[in-house]
């Protein structure tokens, strides 16, 4: 494990949500000096909903300048290949959690949904979505890999992340930057997701991991050896210090590296 690799752990996820507003602002805001826009990638689970209640609980509004979602960009990282008003649609859980709440005088952001003209052909549907990808962060030839401002990843209890699982064929991918699985250990089986060099290249990469179902996987990927072959850990590695980690007290329960100068506040 990468020792740059930030793990902070928070008391409640209350505490965790105030700190990760502060981070996803000071990273909006060094996009915006960089560029003028804000290039997010964000998985399902259950990071939407501790995203919007980080970003749309202000803790002291007069003394911290807004998010402007309006220069928003706000990727998939991994989606599920079903409409978009299916009960499993990262989509609709990123917009009935966040989006639709966002108020109006924040600004609306862009945002980037799968092609569910695709759904039968999700092969198709993963190069569409990289199609996309490529029109944003310029032509696919003379970009190697589209750089985010942020990805915001999950954590799954058997150490995958985006649809990456472990010991997939998918984790050796070099070339393509979104691919399709056809039979996701997680339901529902059809996906697309960003290959393992698209999920590692953000500016800034953070995972959220809350509650004790983590703890041993997190104990894993920290501390052991044969972590490092899991997804996340992965990242860890590739990615290193621009990678933090937003957990809870239950979920490095019995974590080494969180004991070490890796833990603490932001
Ligand atoms: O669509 C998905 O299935 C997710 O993007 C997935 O990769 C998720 O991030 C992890 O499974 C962690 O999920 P939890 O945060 O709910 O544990």
């Amino acid at each position: 494990m990468p020792r740059s690799v930030g793990l902070h752990a928070y008391d409640t996820v209350d505490d965790l949500a105030q700190r990760l507003r502060a981070y996803v602002l000071d990273s909006q805001n060094s996009a915006f000096s960089r560029h003028d826009a804000f290039r997010v990638a964000v998985s399902g689970g259950s990071l939407p909903k501790i995203l919007a209640q980080a970003l749309l609980t202000p803790t002291s509004p007069a003394s911290e300048a807004p998010f402007d979602f309006s220069k928003w960009h706000i990727f998939f990282a991994d989606e599920r290949a079903v409409p978009l008003d299916d009960a499993d649609s990262n989509y609709r859980l990123v917009k009935e959690e966040f989006l639709d709440r966002i108020p109006a005088a924040l600004g609306t952001p862009t945002v980037y949904p799968i092609d569910t003209a695709l759904l039968d052909d999700i092969p198709a549907m993963a190069d569409a979505y990289e199609q996309t990808l490529v029109k944003v962060f310029a032509a696919r030839d003379s970009v190697r890999l589209p750089m985010f401002d942020l990805l915001l990843l999950g954590c799954g209890p058997d150490g995958h992340t985006c649809s990456l699982f472990p010991g997939s064929p998918l984790l050796k991918e070099t070339e393509a930057w979104v691919l399709s699985i056809d039979d996701s250990p997680k339901p529902p089986p059809k996906r697309v997701t960003f290959s393992l060099p698209v999920a590692s290249h953000g500016i800034n990469i953070a995972f959220v991991a809350t509650g004790g179902g983590k703890k041993e996987i997190l104990r894993e990927i920290f501390d052991t050896e044969e972590g490092k072959r899991l997804p996340c850990a992965q990242i860890n590695e590739i990615a290193g210090e621009r990678v933090t980690w937003f957990t809870d007290s239950a979920a490095v329960e019995g974590v080494e590296y969180a004991k070490r100068s890796h833990s603490g506040s932001l």
